[in-house]
Formats: structure tokens, sequence, C-alpha cells
């Protein structure tokens, strides 16, 4: 009787029932989703209409279109959902489909990410003319970069970043002498200095190495990568840093790994209860790093001195002089933790997987034989009597250059990422101001451009990828094969690219191509099998099987080298 009287009463006021709240609701969601999926797949095609019209027809080919917005259901999120996944290199791999299926050209294709419109390019023209381009700035990914995965406060953010228009910008562009650039310059891109750096480096990672007991003659069993793992990161830190970092934080490696995990996830604003270990490892190893500078400038008498070459306290040129840059522009302790971290991250996060990748590869029995043979020929020219690397020599070794060239291809996915000053025509494409534009690497990494001369195909690691045959004449003359990266300009940009491309891109070949040499150098190595956790964590044997080769970790991607899952187990003997 009760409820007849509130159907009454609720039928008389027009006011919905809990019923059909609880299946109105859906319905109206499911509706808009299927509206917004229809309608942008409309616009997707009409606008590929568009790009076909102009294919047909050269006369219009000066005409400048918007590139077709990829189709989505959820109106202003977007593909955010798919494009934020734990899967690397999917993304890009569905949008390359997506805009093959087409059967146009179109190289540059629009993404909504959560209200943001974000133009992805792929063309080498159009990423050319992104480094290239003085309408675009990296201010909106800097004050990310800073306050979220790296931890620091909106002042420290501004302070080291100043946005494009505030008056601290313009004098920093003024007098580029006294800015980071000119430092990045000096203390880490001059052949000097990366010879200073790597020297150290190599020093301190033949040194562990040295540590190892072996009895005369005896073999060893290990799962080389996370053997090396620890020693090949604390060797940079001690020649960057100094030993004292590790002095006062021994677990520095361990933490690291955690706060490198949780980047990508801090970066994208992933919420703290979805991934809390992301934002209290960053916590812990700011409270130490920051413990360390205090320490270190405390004995140097405020001041981190300029002289000498590397000292314990704060490590190399590059670490002192990012020091007095630091108090030049008034950051707080915390800012200068966090961003050392920042840069220990450019420096650990990326050479360490590049290492592990390279090692994988060529001693893989994937990899044809003769490979690995003829790496190690090119070892030995490099070797110094005192067993020491001729860094100048292997640097000139054509296919250890392209083997590591060809890992960066294959496993190195950063997503270059600026916002348009201005309204902007690329290669034929309409950009609208405030948009962004990213160039993902792993995009014009595996495209189909690297499969143009029945080369292997662009997902398979090929060590001489970037090996090129003289012609005719100089072949008889007896000139051998040579190393070139150059034809792949715009296809092939690990290190980014333009104002802000990597300043540490020098120095990471030759710590990787070091390290890999300083290893061959002190053993013999024997491939025994592939190895990996199982379900319960344990590390076990995986056999012989290509199909055991190491995997990408599965995390979110888009800063650098991607991680490697497994490992590789090999018998070793100093040599
Ligand atoms: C395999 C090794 C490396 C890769 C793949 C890599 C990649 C990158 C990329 C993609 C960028 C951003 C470029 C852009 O936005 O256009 C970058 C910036 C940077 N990298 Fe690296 N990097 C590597 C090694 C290093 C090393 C060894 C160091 C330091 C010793 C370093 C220090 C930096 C710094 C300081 C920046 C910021 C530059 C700026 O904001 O202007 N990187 N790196």
């Amino acid at each position: 009787m009760a409820l007849k009287a509130l159907d009454i009463l609720l039928l008389i006021t027009n006011v919905p029932s809990l019923q059909q709240i609880l299946f109105g609701v859906p319905l109206v969601l499911l509706t808009t989703c299927l509206l917004t999926w229809i309608i942008t797949t409309i616009n997707f095609h009409r606008t590929i209409g568009k790009f076909r019209t102009r294919e047909l027809d050269p006369s219009n080919s000066s005409q400048a279109i918007p590139p077709p917005v990829l189709p989505y259901f959820i109106p202003w999120l977007g593909s955010a959902l798919t494009f934020l996944n734990e899967n690397p290199g999917s993304f890009w791999r569905m949008l390359r489909s997506r805009l093959s299926a087409t059967g146009t050209n179109v190289q540059v294709c629009t993404i909504l990410l959560g209200g943001k419109r974000a133009h992805i390019v792929n063309s080498a023209a159009a990423v050319q003319s992104l480094f290239r381009s003085k309408q675009v700035s990296r201010d909106l990914f800097n004050f990310q970069l800073a306050t979220q995965a790296l931890g620091t406060s909106k002042e420290d953010a501004d302070a080291m970043f100043p946005p494009t228009g505030h008056e601290f910008h313009s004098q920093q562009h003024e007098n580029k002498k006294d800015g980071m650039e000119a430092l990045n310059h000096e203390f880490l891109l001059s052949q000097n200095a990366v010879n200073t750096l790597t020297a150290k480096f190599i020093e301190a990672f033949q040194d562990s190495l040295d540590g190892l007991e072996f009895e005369t003659g005896e073999w060893k069993t290990v799962d080389l990568l996370s053997w090396m793992r620890r020693s090949i990161f604390e060797s940079a830190v001690r020649a960057l840093f100094g030993t004292k970092i590790l002095e006062m934080n021994p677990t520095l490696a361990e933490q690291f790994w955690e706060y490198e995990a949780g980047f990508l996830p801090r970066m994208y604003g992933v919420p703290k209860l979805v991934k809390p270990k992301a934002y209290s490892c960053m916590d812990g190893l700011l409270d130490k790093t920051q413990a360390w500078i205090e320490y270190a400038l405390a004995q140097h008498g405020g001041v981190a001195p300029e002289e000498p070459d590397w000292e314990p306290l704060m490590g190399s040129q590059v670490v002192r002089a990012r020091h007095r840059y630091y108090d030049k522009i008034g950051l707080s302790s915390r800012g200068k933790a966090a961003f050392d971290l920042g840069f220990l991250f450019g420096l650990a996060g990326n050479t360490v997987p590049a290492t592990s990748w390279m090692l994988a590869h060529l001693l893989s029995p994937e990899t044809p034989d003769d490979v690995l043979g003829r790496v190690m020929k090119e070892v030995e020219n490099a070797r110094q009597p005192d067993n020491g690397v001729n860094m100048a020599v292997l640097m000139a070794q054509p296919l250890l250059n392209s083997a590591f060239t060809e890992m960066m291809r294959h496993y190195v996915d950063c997503l270059v990422t600026r916002q348009l000053k201005t309204d902007l025509v690329m290669d034929g494409y309409l950009l609208r101001k405030d948009d962004l534009i990213m160039a993902p690497s792993s995009l014009s990494q595996h495209d189909v451009f690297w499969e143009r001369n029945y080369e292997p195909s662009a997902y398979t690691w090929y060590a001489e990828r970037f090996m090129r045959r003289h012609d005719d004449q100089r072949q008889i003359a007896g000139e051998s094969n040579f190393f070139s990266s150059s034809w792949a300009a715009g296809k092939y940009f690990p290190f980014g690219g333009g104002t802000h491309i990597c300043p540490g891109r020098v120095f990471a070949k030759q710590k990787v191509l070091g390290a890999v040499t300083a290893f061959f150098l002190k053993f013999d190595v024997q491939f025994v099998e592939y190895s990996g956790k199982d379900w319960m964590g344990n590390v076990v044997g995986l056999g012989k099987d290509a199909s055991a080769f190491p995997r990408v970790k599965q995390q979110y991607a888009g800063n650098g080298t991607l991680a490697i899952d497994g490992d590789i187990r090999v018998r070793i003997r100093r040599r």
C-alpha cells in the first residue's frame, strides 16, 4: 500500500524512480559514448577524404589541412586511457595500423588527451621542422616534469625553467654564456669533458670487476644483467656524483630503480591511491639526497668548488657546476636534490638498460655467430697495453657503432613533447596555437621506412642495420664497410632534438660501449641459457629457445630506454 502511494507520488511529481535511475544513467553514458564515437569516426573519415583529394590532385598540395583526430569513445578524456597503458609501443602500433588502413599517407594525427589536443608527428620532414621550429616551447612539459615527476615546489620549478616571457627567461636567453646550455656544453658535451667522465666511469667499473673473486682459470655461472646492473649504476654514480653519496646512502641503487619505475606515473599525474609506491619512494630518496648535498656543501664551505676534475664529496665538474648554477638561481635544498635526481635519471635510467640490451643481443644465440666474433675483434682493437680501453679507437669501430645505434633505435621510447606558441603549418598540416606536438621516437623508429631496402623487420634487432657499403670502386680498393646513421635523419632521434636535445648523448654512447668493452676485455663469456622470474618471483633458467629472450618490461613508457625484463645466464672466466 505504502509502495503504491510512493509510486503515485513519484508519478505526480515526475521524479524518476531508483530503478529508472539505475538503468537510465548507464544508458545515457553509453549513448553519449556511442554518439561520440560515431561523430569522431565520421569526422576522421571526412578529414582523411580531404587528404585523399589532396594526394590525388597535386595542384592542391599547398593547401594546409588540420590532421585527422583519432576517433574516441569518451568525451574530453579522448584517447587518454589507451594512450596511458603499460604495454610499451602498443599505442603506436595501433595508431600505425589505423592510419595505414586508410590507404593514405597521413603522417600527422591528432589525439585528444584529457581535453588537450596532441598532434603526433611521424614524417621525417615534420619531425625535423619540429626540432628547428622557434614557434614551440617546452614550458608546460618542463613544469610538469619538475613539479610532478621530480617533486619540486612551484617556485623551484619556475627558477629552473622560467616560463617563456618571464623576466629571468629573457635574461637567460640574452646571457646564454651563464645558463644551463653553456654549462652542459663545457662540462658534459665537449670532447674533453666526455673523455674525463668516461675515463672515471671505466676506472670505477674496472675496479668493481677486479673486486670479484675468481680462482685462476675458474668458470662461474652468473645471471649477467642483474649481476652487472648494480656495478654499472654505482660506477656511474661514483664518476659523476662522487663516492660520499654512496657512503651516506648505500642502498641508493635499490631506491633509484623504484624511483625510476614511478617516474612516468608521477609525470602523467596517476593518483597516489593508484600507485602509492611511485610517490613514497621519491620522498625517501629526496630526503637522503638532500642530506648528502647539505653535508657536501657544508664541507666545501657552502660553494661547490671549480677544481679539481673529480673529488669524492661532489664528484665531477658537471655536477659541481650545476650546483653553482642552482645557487645562482636560488634553488632550495629540496629543489637541488630533485634536479640532481633528475640528472641521475637521465644518466643511469637510460644507460644501464642500454648496456643490458647490448649485452643480451650480442651474447644471444639468436644473433648470427659472426657478429659476436667481429665485435670481439673490434673490442681487441681498442685494448691498450695496460688492458684499459682506448676510447678514440673504440668510437671508430663500425660494427659496435651500428649495434649501439640499432639498440637505441629498437629500445628507446621517448616522447619529445612541445607546445605551440602560434598557429603553425608543418609539412602541410595545419596545427593550432596552444596544442601539443609530440614526436614519439618509438613510432618513427619502427616505421616501414626501416624495411625499405628489404632489411629485416623494424621489430627485429639487426646489428648491421647501420652498416653501409662503399661504392664498387672503393670496395675493389679494399675499403671495408662503414657505419652511417645520417640517412635516417628525422626517423631516428633517441636523444630528442632541437635546443633541448639530450646533452648527455656523447657521454652516453661512450659509457655504454666502454662498459661492454671493459667487460669483454676482462672476461671470456659463454652463453648458457636465458633466465627470468617465475610466478613466485624466484629466478629460474628458461632454456635457450628464442621465445625466452628478455622482454621489454611492462610499464608506462615514453621517457627513454625501455627497461628490460629477463636475463641471460652465462659462464664467465677472468682472462
Ligand atoms: C641512452 C642514453 C640516453 C637517452 C636515450 C637520453 C634521452 C634523452 C631525451 C629524449 C631527452 C629530451 C630531449 C628533448 O626533449 O628533445 C634528454 C634530455 C636530457 N638528458 Fe638524456 N638521454 C640519455 C643519456 C643521458 C646522460 C648519460 C645524461 C647525463 C650525463 C643525460 C642528461 C640529460 C639532461 C640533463 C637532459 C635535459 C636537457 C634539457 O632539458 O635541455 N642523458 N635525454
